[in-house]
């Protein structure tokens, strides 16, 4: 047969190079051979010369093709073979069965039949890649003719099985970090997943809103004083919502520098800025499908505030030097520590995004507030501060003990009292926790101190006791009266039954009670606070 070698080049390699697909490459290359040769399989292989391992990687018929990972170890005879035979090229076996290499690759691929074989070393750019193998058709033998033809496809071969190990090591890595990613999603559930102490206790009424909020898609803040366990809280929310599968992203508004804050945020592409070496998603982009928890929103910038709401609106972002519009499908949790209303007065939060934001509020009271969560705390951080520490005997408290935790202000919240814990177990190593030396006598019953940060916390969260002073105030300019033209409910625009029902619920007497209360200068702002305090 006349053949033309550059079209018979050309029409090979624009199949064996033409598709990712190594199954289908070799299946339509092999259709295209076997009107040149007597050919009925081809095969790529790989050598693994310190094992002395045959690795199959992928068998094509004209029929089917399959990848695989098929591996024949060699005897001393096969390996031998291999070594003296590296600076051969293409190689031509009469019986394949018999040769010490092919014999014992062509058994283990379940091919029986006296056949011949080519076989053709590949190497691209000095480096040796694999073996490609033609296995003819029963009792018909190769011939030189058909070796040279062959040889011509060296490097074409070379590329398609150098593309196909890297797809294949690509998809190895990937479904490794999907594993990983499914381990980390597991430990991190475990760890985030815990239980939120207090949940039936003083942290129930959070628990209803966050029960009934967490199956929606809406935006929810958090707020509270810091250690409040706001996060604890956004955990639970993404836990029992659809998208508990998805990932939690959390982002520290406070922590990222101004300059990185894009491209944290939104992610950037190779070479947008000196050293971005490499495409970074960011955390919107990883929370895909998942949940991004926004802290510290109090602390972020006001320009990135604008392109926080952009995101939030209109659920794409573009990397920092990129021009692709990313659809991001993700529900949003912010919390802060701080007073945002007042920052909306002092221009230093947008009331576009607080309102994006503030769609369904939670206030978390601190620890001062619902003292009843103290002892289940102490016993949970004892565990988990023992077990992080590994102490195997689990540590005591001494007699006392409790009732001076339950007698600190914990301004820190309930961070403060894992932190004291933590302390006491250094301390006692391991033994019997007394907290000698938490400083109660000077803290016991003493005003909060404020939060340490700009904003006042307590005017905010102890809004109660703000409602109860002006409640209080305008029934003593009302001499007490609910009711009528000359009662407090009209000064104050609500329903005299409303009225009255808050009144019963933020303990404020009415009626002739109230009249001698007033008249005894009891002040309801005051006496509400300090029975919450103790409370
Ligand atoms: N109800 C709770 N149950 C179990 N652990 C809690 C609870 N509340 C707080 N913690 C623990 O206290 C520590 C502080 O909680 P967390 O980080 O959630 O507070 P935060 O309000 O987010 O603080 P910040 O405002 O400083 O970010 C964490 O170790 C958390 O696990």
């Amino acid at each position: 047969m006349n053949i033309n070698e550059s079209v018979f080049f050309r029409e090979a390699t624009l199949r064996i190079c033409g598709s990712l697909d190594i199954e289908k490459a070799m299946q339509r290359c092999l259709q295209y051979l076997s009107r040149f040769l007597p050919a009925t399989r081809l095969c790529f292989h790989v050598y693994d010369r310190a094992l002395g391992i045959v690795e199959t990687i992928a068998m094509a018929t004209t029929q089917n093709s399959q990848a695989m990972a098929l591996r024949t170890p060699l005897d001393t005879r096969g390996r031998q073979q291999v070594e003296d035979q590296r600076s051969f090229r293409t190689k031509l076996v009469e019986r394949m069965v018999e040769d010490a290499v092919a014999g014992p690759v062509v058994r283990q691929l379940g091919v029986t039949g006296d056949l011949s074989g080519l076989l053709l070393d590949l190497a691209l750019e000095g480096n040796f890649v694999g073996t490609v193998s033609v296995f003819s058709e029963p009792d018909i033998k190769f011939n030189r003719h058909h070796v040279q033809l062959l040889s011509l496809l060296n490097e074409p071969f070379s590329i398609a099985l150098a593309n196909s190990l890297r797809y294949r090591e690509l998809q190895t890595l990937r479904d490794k970090l999907a594993d990983d990613n499914r381990y980390f999603q597991d430990e991190m559930q475990k760890i985030t997943g815990q239980a939120v102490v207090g949940a039936d206790l003083g942290l129930k009424g959070i628990m209803d809103m966050v029960r009934q909020v967490a199956p929606l898609e809406s935006p929810v803040l958090l707020l509270g004083e810091t250690g409040v366990g706001k996060e604890v809280l956004a955990n639970a929310i993404h836990n029992l919502s659809p998208r508990s599968n998805g990932p939690m992203i959390r982002v520290n508004c406070g922590a990222i520098p101004d300059t990185l804050m894009d491209s944290e945020l939104f992610g950037h592409e190779k070479g947008a800025f000196t050293g971005a070496f490499t495409r970074k998603r960011g955390r919107f982009e990883r929370a895909h499908r998942g949940t991004v928890f926004l802290d510290e929103i109090g602390e972020l910038p006001l320009e990135a505030q604008v392109r926080l709401l952009r995101v939030i609106q209109e659920k794409e972002i573009e990397r920092v030097g990129g021009s692709e519009t990313i659809r991001i499908d993700i529900r949003v949790i912010a919390a802060t520590h701080r007073n945002l209303e007042r920052m909306l007065n002092q221009s230093t939060f947008r009331k576009d995004l607080y309102f994006r934001l503030r769609v369904f509020p939670i206030a978390i009271p601190p620890l001062r507030h619902r003292r009843e969560d103290i002892p289940a705390l102490v016993q949970h951080f004892i565990q988990k501060k023992s077990r992080e520490m590994k102490l195997f005997v689990k540590p005591t408290l001494s007699p006392g003990a409790l009732d001076r935790l339950l007698q600190y202000t914990w301004p820190g919240n309930a961070r403060e009292l894992e932190n004291a814990i933590e302390r006491e177990l250094i301390v006692c190593k391991g033994g019997v926790l007394s907290f000698d030396d938490l400083n109660i006598k000077s803290n016991k019953f003493k005003p909060v101190p404020p939060p340490p940060c700009e904003s006042s916390q307590d005017e905010r969260l102890e809004l109660d006791a703000v409602m109860a002073g002006h409640i209080g105030k305008v029934l003593k300019m009302c001499n007490g009266r609910v009711e009528g033209d000359k009662g407090a409910a009209r000064l104050l625009n609500i329903n005299p039954s409303t009225l009255r029902k808050r009144m019963k619920k933020l303990g404020i007497p009415f009626g002739r009670r109230h009249v001698r209360m007033a008249r005894e200068g009891v002040e309801h702002g005051e006496k509400t606070d300090t029975t919450r305090q103790r409370g």
